[in-house]
């Protein structure tokens, strides 16, 4: 697979608790400071990053002076809550001297799996990128038990590689990638540069975290490049040290483990949301357009809607049927239904006369549309 990443335009990138720290002292200030200046490089040309970043425990523990992690889940939690007010801090920091925000969301396992808070997340997120933020983004500790806790953020990072369709979803860590056995116990251990996520064999060569900071081991990637892959998501595992990785991976250069995401992403993306997503409103179609998605898998116009049903928002995933209520297809909606009722039935002459010449015509672009009677 070419590592030509300079048409992936949204990445995830998770800062691992193994990086961010300086060997449990603290956050590694200067190292921060480095990914920061990657990342404001790679604004500037255009690519939308999300950070997932660890470090909160550990940034709490330097500011309360504990000098050895406790084991009660109330203290992680009170660390936590500190650390992560000093995380923000930091990074904020950092990217106001390229003249760009941070902000912070705190995620739990809930967020993701309740639909109307998995909605809010995502138009939060996408906001938060139209107007140019950096998000942050680390499971909120401070709050979450064993039962809603992602437990490490390389599974919090994939999720949000799905929920946000990410080209790219970037892990880095302590280790130069995923090796063929852990290299901290078999120092004769290859480095593996390309492998097929979802692969079952990577999940027997991954073992646990290295260090007592880390979380998940490389297990939690392995398993986190599948997830990603779902939704059509090349995963990297990097060295969060190699100097400029952010920039080198950039510009193609074959540092770490690249896990081919399998299906095309279109492909990918398309089976994602169809089985992802819950519809939340219908289009009706007349015969003509009916027939030409059915036929052509063209994309959907507003002269061939008919009627529009449903409290949908601009990336919702509507159904659309024929005037037998027939599911014709589904799809991520370009407008809110309100604005597919002023256009509907209207020609691309009309709509131009009425909104002038805008770029955006269709209802559902045909990328976004999968066709058939996909599963709920
Ligand atoms: N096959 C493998 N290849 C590379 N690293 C591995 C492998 N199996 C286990 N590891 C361990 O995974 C660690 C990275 O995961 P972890 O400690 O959770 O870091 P992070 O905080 O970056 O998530 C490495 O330091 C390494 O010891
Ligand atoms: N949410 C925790 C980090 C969880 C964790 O260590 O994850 P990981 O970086 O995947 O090993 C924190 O901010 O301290």
């Amino acid at each position: 697979m070419s590592r030509d990443l300079k048409s992936a335009q949204r990445w995830i990138v998770k800062i691992g608790s193994s990086l961010l720290t300086n060997n449990g002292q603290g956050l590694d200030l200067q190292a921060i400071e480095a990914w920061v200046k990657q990342i404001l490089v790679l604004r500037r040309n255009n690519t939308e990053i999300v950070l997932v970043s660890s470090g909160a425990v550990a940034a709490g523990m330097e500011r309360l002076g504990w000098q050895t992690r406790p084991h009660a889940l109330h203290q992680l939690q009170a660390a936590a809550s500190v650390g992560q007010a000093a995380l923000i801090q930091v990074y904020e920091s950092f990217l106001q001297q390229g003249g760009i925000h941070g902000s912070q969301v705190l995620l739990t396992h809930e967020d993701l799996r309740d639909r109307q808070r998995y909605l809010n997340a995502r138009a939060t997120l996408r906001t938060l990128l139209e107007v140019g933020v950096v998000p942050i983004i680390n499971e909120n500790d401070a709050i979450a038990n064993a039962e809603i806790r992602f437990g490490d953020n390389d599974t919090l990072a994939a999720m949000v590689a799905n929920l946000l369709e990410a080209d790219l979803l970037v892990i880095l860590t302590d280790q130069a990638g995923l090796y063929d056995h852990d290299p901290r116990h078999h120092p004769e251990a290859r480095l593996l540069t390309e492998v097929e996520a979802g692969d079952p064999e990577l999940l027997r060569i991954a073992g646990g975290a290295g260090t007592a900071l880390g979380s998940g081991g490389m297990l939690t990637k392995v398993r986190a490049a599948s997830r990603a892959a779902q939704s059509g998501a090349a995963t990297l595992v990097a060295p969060g040290h190699a100097e400029n990785v952010l920039l080198r991976l950039w510009a193609g250069e074959a540092l770490g483990t690249c896990f081919r995401p399998g299906l095309a992403k279109l492909a990918a993306r398309k089976r994602w949301l169809a089985g992802h997503l819950r519809p939340t409103g219908t289009l009706w179609l007349d015969a003509g357009a009916a027939r030409v998605l059915r036929e052509k898998g063209s994309s959907l116009l507003p002269i061939g809607i008919t009627a529009a049903e449903g409290g949908f928002r601009r990336g919702d995933l509507v159904r659309c049927v024929d005037q037998e209520n027939q599911e014709v297809a589904r799809g991520l909606v370009n407008f809110t239904r309100d604005e597919v009722l002023l256009r509907l039935g209207k020609s691309s002459e009309a709509l131009r006369a009425l909104f002038g010449d805008v770029d955006e015509i269709e209802i559902i672009h045909r990328d976004n549309l999968v066709l058939g009677n996909a599963p709920d």
